[in-house]
């Protein structure tokens, strides 16, 4: 799904209005509907709702929420900001809902009253026609709803959040749930912004979305339809040639748990065949823990030293579990200077990049690496003020280097070399545990082997160790699950996707 900015959302809008013969009043009344349908699900009737409106399109689509609420029986106090004029269908629903209860107007920062406890909020101020700073009558009211402790729901974006880019100012809405139209803005997907949006949730309000076939983004949303047209059938007519065999030089003295979950994963995700590199001392952990798996056995113990033969093989990951010894890097610098074909680099791989830069000219194009934010800092050479400057510089080095960056995170960023940015739908905070980063390295890896595209490796690579972590959560808890669960459980994205 693109991601649109929203002046593009807005070209959006006018094309399902012309297509579908309606008003931009029935789309705002759409909008409602929608808003209403997921806020009904989730809370109950017993607390008072008091809704603030702005005097745009946004607080027009609070205005019809709060018809709606009352039309359902919940207990509404509506608020409208009268500091200017009012948008012509902001109006129309003002007046609606003036024949219903009573609308108390805000003009200045006078006419706040108290916000009393145990009430719920919508804030309806502000949405993407957010265009300068936050500040007078706006801000007063944004700083008194974060003041209190009521549960807060935000109309499609936080009050005094840009939609696509970051806010310089301090007056935003820290809203508990963010209820946003049709498809996510950009700001939902920086870390920053977390505290602002809360958890956020996109309600369907029926745009004609071939109206964007033409529009151009940087920036999209892998989600399960994307998968589903990515992901190919298994052939019937099969061997374990036709899988891929991969070649994972992995693992030092203990350290061989990331070389076991990588090729374990490598297995589950559907290669034919994996061989694992690792230091003599790993040989009875490794060939225990994945009988599976076919080992290519280091001369040094406790460290990778050699190269082995890379011939023949359809796709080679480095680095999990790897540690930097200076023998083990000379081992990826002539692994890269050898390799015409794309790698996937991780973990101990990225630091001796980091630390050896004039190495990254030889890095084949269309590498994936797979770096967490720490080890892109390192990559840089530089330490991130925000999120926002961390995705550019990822975007900037992905396009220097020509590889594809896989930066690691919630709504993981896959940023390709042409600088364009897929944003993951799946996952969460089970994630981030150790060992986690091993077991992506290995999805992604055995993609490639079975002939995807680096990009589609990469995209459905984390995709899929995300579902995989979802289904585990559901069972095991986000606490409770263990990056093995991650591994056990990614036969359920295969018979999700793939059958
Ligand atoms: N397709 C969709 O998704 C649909 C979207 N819909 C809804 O429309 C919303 C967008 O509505 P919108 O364009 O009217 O803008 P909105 O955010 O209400 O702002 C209003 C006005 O405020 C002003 N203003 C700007 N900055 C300011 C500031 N810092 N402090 C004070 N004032 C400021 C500025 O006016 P100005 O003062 O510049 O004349 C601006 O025009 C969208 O978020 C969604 O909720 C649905 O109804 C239907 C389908
Ligand atoms: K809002």
């Amino acid at each position: 799904m693109k991601i649109l900015t929203a002046a593009q959302i807005h070209q959006l809008d006018l094309y399902t209005q012309e297509a579908e013969h309606i008003t931009s009043l029935a789309l705002m009344e759409r909008a409602a509907e929608a808003f209403v349908g997921w806020f009904t699900k989730h809370t109950s009737l017993q607390k008072e709702i008091w809704v603030f409106c702005g005097r745009g399109n946004n607080g027009g689509d609070g205005l019809a929420i709060a018809c709606l609420l009352i039309n359902r029986g919940y207990k509404v106090k509506p608020f409208i900001v009268k500091s200017g004029p009012l948008t012509s269908d902001c109006a129309a629903n003002l007046s609606r809902l003036e024949k219903m209860v009573a609308v108390t107007s805000i003009v200045t920062e006078e006419d706040l009253v108290k916000i009393p406890a145990n009430i719920l909020i919508i804030d309806a101020l502000l949405g993407s026609g957010l265009n300068r700073e936050v500040t007078g009558v706006y801000a007063a009211i944004i700083d008194k709803i974060n003041a209190t402790e009521n549960k807060v729901y935000a109309v499609d974006v936080p009050s005094g959040l840009y939609s696509d880019y970051p806010a310089k100012h301090a007056a935003i809405i820290t809203a508990d749930h963010t209820i946003t139209f049709q498809m996510p803005k950009l700001m939902l997907f920086l870390s920053d912004h977390e505290a602002f949006t809360g958890a956020w949730h996109i309600v369907d309000i029926g745009l004609k979305m071939e109206g964007a076939a033409d529009i151009v983004s940087d920036y999209s949303y892998t989600d399960a339809a994307v998968i589903h047209k990515m992901i190919r059938k298994r052939p019937v007519f099969s061997h374990k040639g036709t899988f891929g065999k991969v070649l994972l030089i992995a693992g030092s003295k203990g350290m061989m748990g990331a070389a076991t979950l990588a090729a374990k994963s490598i297995l589950r995700t559907g290669a034919g065949l994996v061989c694992v590199h690792i230091p003599g001392s790993g040989v009875d952990i490794v060939q225990t823990l994945i009988p599976e798996a076919i080992l290519s056995i280091d001369p040094n113990k406790e460290v990778v030293t050699v190269l082995p033969d890379i011939d023949g093989y359809s796709a080679i990951g480095i680095g999990v579990g790897l540690g930097e010894h200076p023998y083990t890097a000379d081992v990826l610098e002539e692994l890269l200077v050898s390799s015409v074909d794309p790698l996937v680099i991780d973990a101990s791989a990225l630091n001796i990049l980091a630390s050896n830069p004039h190495w990254i000219t030889h890095i084949p194009p269309n590498s994936i690496l797979t770096p967490h934010p720490r080890e892109l800092e390192r990559l840089a050479g530089m330490k991130f003020q925000n999120s926002w400057e961390r995705l550019h510089k990822a975007i900037e080095m992905a396009k220097k280097m020509q590889v594809i960056i896989v930066l690691k995170g919630a709504y993981t960023a896959v940023v390709m070399p042409t600088g364009v940015v897929h944003f993951n739908s799946t996952g969460n905070s089970g994630l981030a545990t150790a060992g986690s980063g091993d077991v992506l390295t290995g999805i992604i890896t055995s993609f490639l082997a079975q002939g995807y595209s680096p990009a589609d490796a990469a995209r459905l690579g984390v995709f899929a160790h995300g579902y995989a972590g979802d289904a585990a959560a559901e069972v095991k808890s986000k606490a409770g699950m263990i990056a093995s669960d991650i591994t056990e459980y990614l036969p359920m994205f295969f018979l999700d996707f793939e059958e």
